[in-house]
């Protein structure tokens, strides 16, 4: 497999129309592509990009095909459209999503001390726990949750969790009893994820399930509480393995003390175990009302803030590169090739994506009759 930086991006100019996108300006590369602000109808998304080429994995269709199944949740980007189409005699697959303003991590760098207040802090951490949580419930762990996989979404005042590219069911549909079930533990997966941010089991290679996801979610949010992890600065993957094995409790000395109640919850999970979100809102539910949290009062970032004037107003800085993790895999993708024009669609679905898709439709069903809009 090539690794990510020596692939070739798509790289469009400003004002060209690509497939009635206009591009109005580059977002950022990432391990794979590139992905651009565009406007269609008045209206401005994102757009991201991959070069379709016999070396490569496919990203994007995998990527589509995920967030089409999770279209339910609020916690995603809305997908717009998702197709491969002949830019300059080569195949290019686009796919067009929700515009968030500027990543998470980016945020948390332009307040004093890089961290955010308790109030922002919290509540963006309960955001990003229940886009996990619906996630995990269509039957899909993400492998690479960090602060810069995550855009703020101005509309809807909600955290979007994006790059969906290395995500993987972790169900698989039991032939024998026709129900779904989890997959078994592969012996040699490989690394995946951000060394900033992953399990120690990911560190040690071990196949990553649900827990995983959760481990890097507490590690993001005790950065989005105290501004670093201790391991920062550390450039060896290995070292940073040591001093994550070794901090325990230690870590969350500094952070509201329900962190650490639901630090407890996490390290006891196993591979296949399902975590209890419920238990960790209700955690977050007691930490609100102990620190008199408003859950209404505008995040640090928002216009009313205390913040908002001197650190966010007229700071532009989204020509600045998120360089403080970098997303390593080893991992080599599933996808078969295809020819069709739009990617991701429908006609992909196997028996078990049609049987998620009716898991994730009970349970935005239930979910809506729970919290009308
Ligand atoms: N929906 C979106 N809205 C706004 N910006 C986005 C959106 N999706 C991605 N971006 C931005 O585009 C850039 C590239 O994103 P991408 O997901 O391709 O890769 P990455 O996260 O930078 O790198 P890697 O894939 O190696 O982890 C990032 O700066 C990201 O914040």
């Amino acid at each position: 497999m090539s690794t990510s930086s020596s692939i070739a991006k798509p790289d469009f100019r400003t004002g060209e129309v690509i497939s009635q996108f206009e591009i109005i300006k580059k977002l950022g590369s990432g391990g794979f592509g590139a992905v651009y602000q565009v406007r269609k109808n008045g209206f401005d998304m994102a757009l991201k990009t991959e070069f379709v080429d016999t070396e490569s994995d496919d990203t994007l269709k995998n990527e589509a095909h995920i967030l089409r199944l999770l279209q339910w949740s609020p916690g995603f980007c809305r997908l717009y459209t998702a197709k491969r189409l002949t830019w300059n005699k080569q195949q290019v697959n686009i796919m067009a999503m929700s515009l968030c303003a500027r990543p998470i991590s980016r945020l948390r760098r332009m307040m004093p001390d890089k961290h955010f207040s308790k109030s922002t802090a919290a509540r963006l951490s309960v955001q990003l726990l229940e886009a996990l949580r619906d996630m995990h419930a269509s039957g899909i762990i993400h492998r690479d949750v960090k602060g810069s996989n995550c855009g703020w979404h101005a509309s809807s005042r909600r955290i979007l969790l994006f790059d969906l590219g290395f995500s993987r069911k972790y169900l698989e549909l039991d032939p024998s009893t026709n129900t779904m079930r989890h997959r078994a533990a592969r012996k040699t997966p490989g690394f995946m994820g951000t060394s900033n941010y992953c399990s120690t089991y990911a560190h040690d290679e071990c196949d990553q399930g649900r827990r995983d996801d959760l481990w890097a979610w507490l590690y993001s949010t005790v950065e989005m509480f105290l501004g670093s992890l201790p391991w920062n600065n550390e450039d060896k993957t290995i070292l940073v393995s040591k001093m994550k094995k070794k901090i325990g409790k230690k870590l969350f000395f500094k952070c509201p003390r329900e962190i650490a109640l639901m630090y407890e919850h996490i390290r006891q999970l196993k591979f296949d175990s399902t975590p209890d979100y419920q238990m960790m809102l209700n955690h977050f539910q007691q930490m609100y009302a102990r620190l008199e949290i408003d859950e209404s009062e505008p995040m640090d970032f928002e216009e009313g803030s205390a913040f908002y004037e001197e650190h966010f107003l007229n700071n532009d800085t989204d020509s600045e590169e998120d360089t403080d993790d970098t997303t390593t895999d080893l991992d080599s993708y599933e996808n078969e090739k295809s020819n069709v024009v739009t990617i991701g669609t429908e006609s992909d679905a196997t028996q078990e994506d049609k049987k998620l898709g009716r898991l994730a439709a009970g349970l935005n069903r239930a979910f809506s009759r729970l919290m009308p809009f």
